[in-house]
């Protein structure tokens, strides 16, 4: 479901007004901090409740104002996002009048997503930001999950601060609701791997060039374990490790994942771009695997993302993208847009948070 427009009020440096966004394709082309990026951003806060850029809610109201609003609306929904009261602590979302209280309704009825920027660390960065985002992946369409993970990180914080306060009568509790939840999560992170690859692998093979073939390789932490009572005996044998450093050591929590090209891992030795295009890639992955499980086409943002890309290596990859219901870009002046403008596009310029239609 495209956005048909969207009004913003004291928002970043965006002029307060309604830009019409009536287009399958939306083009954004401005010089650099002309507010492209805020655009984009706005429409996630608006599918998903917060920002990909920010933590800090807000950083997001305009410098020297106490409150901001964002409306959007599709064909279907209103949907609004209100940071009110002192300093802007309050938020609100509320869709078609209704307060949301839980963003995960939300992602069903708005499914967003970005390819900006930062998604290169999900090849070259920590463990923590590969492990998002595939809990990000599996979210999208079973945003249940999104309950399993918050039961998971509380049993976690529980068992973590007994084992600080060397409080081991409660640790066999703890132990059995941390197998529970962190199982549920290893056995679903697997699954969901397997079918990722599925369609991960071809794709690359399409885009890159590169022989042989891309595999995601998930390596649980709790390895070997084939359910709860494994998982008890092993959290058990490392108790006193644990108690010693004080913080469980073991748990999906510490979950890995590579990527391996013919069995070998290709993140050390990528090029910069090689990275880019993986990480793209993966973007494009998460777009197609939410389609093939839900039947529902997202809203893609491409924030910058082309830029790295050779131009066979861009043609090929926006040749990839899956069926969007609408698709935004955003270019400098000087890039080449034109040629990727089609009959379905609407050219927005935008100068100091001002959007004019061409
Ligand atoms: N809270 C805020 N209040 C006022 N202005 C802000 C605020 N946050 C960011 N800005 C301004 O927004 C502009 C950045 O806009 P944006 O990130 O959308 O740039 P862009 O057009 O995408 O450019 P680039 O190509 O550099 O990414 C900067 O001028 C910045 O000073």
């Amino acid at each position: 479901m495209g956005f048909l427009a969207l009004k913003t009020y004291q928002y970043r440096n965006l002029k307060d007004a309604e830009v019409c966004l009536d287009a399958p394709r939306v083009f954004l082309v401005g010089e650099n901090g002309q507010g492209k990026s805020n655009l984009l951003e706005a429409i996630y806060l608006l599918s998903f409740g917060s920002s990909f850029r920010t933590r800090r809610d807000q950083e997001l109201i305009r410098r020297g104002c106490g409150e901001l609003a964002l409306h959007g609306k599709t064909a279907e929904h209103d949907i609004s996002f209100l940071l009110s009261g002192k300093n802007g602590t309050t938020k609100s979302i509320k869709l078609d009048g209704k307060p949301v209280t839980d963003r995960k309704e939300l992602v069903r009825i708005f499914p967003a997503i970005v390819f900006c920027h930062d998604d290169i660390s999900f090849v070259n960065g920590s463990p923590e930001r590969r492990r998002w985002f595939f809990d990000q992946t599996m979210s999208l369409h079973e945003p249940l999950f999104i309950d399993t993970l918050r039961s998971y990180r509380k049993i976690l914080k529980l068992r973590n601060m007994a084992l600080k306060e060397d409080r081991r009568d409660l640790l066999d509790v703890y132990d059995i609701q941390l197998a529970r939840a962190g199982m549920e999560i290893q056995e679903k992170r697997r699954e969901a791997i397997e079918g990722f690859n599925t369609t991960f692998s071809s794709l690359h093979e399409k885009v890159s060039g590169l022989e042989g073939e891309m595999k995601i390789a998930y390596r649980p932490s709790w390895k070997g374990c084939k359910g709860e009572e494994d998982v008890g005996v092993l959290l058990h044998r490392r108790r006193e490790s644990d108690l010693e450093m004080k913080t469980s050591g073991s748990g999906p929590h510490r979950d890995r994942f590579a990527f391996l090209l013919e069995g070998r891992d290709f993140s050390s030795i990528a090029s910069t771009g090689q990275l880019r295009l993986l990480s793209l890639l993966l973007r494009v992955g998460q777009a197609r695997f939410f389609y093939e499980k839900c039947g529902r086409r997202p809203v893609l943002l491409l924030d910058d993302v082309l830029l790295e890309l050779d131009p066979r290596r861009r043609q090929r990859f926006l040749g990839t993208l899956p069926e969007a219901d609408q698709i935004f870009f955003t270019f400098l002046p000087d890039r080449q847009y034109s040629e990727l403008k089609g009959n379905d596009t609407m050219l927005l310029r935008v100068k100091e948070g001002e959007f004019i239609e061409e």
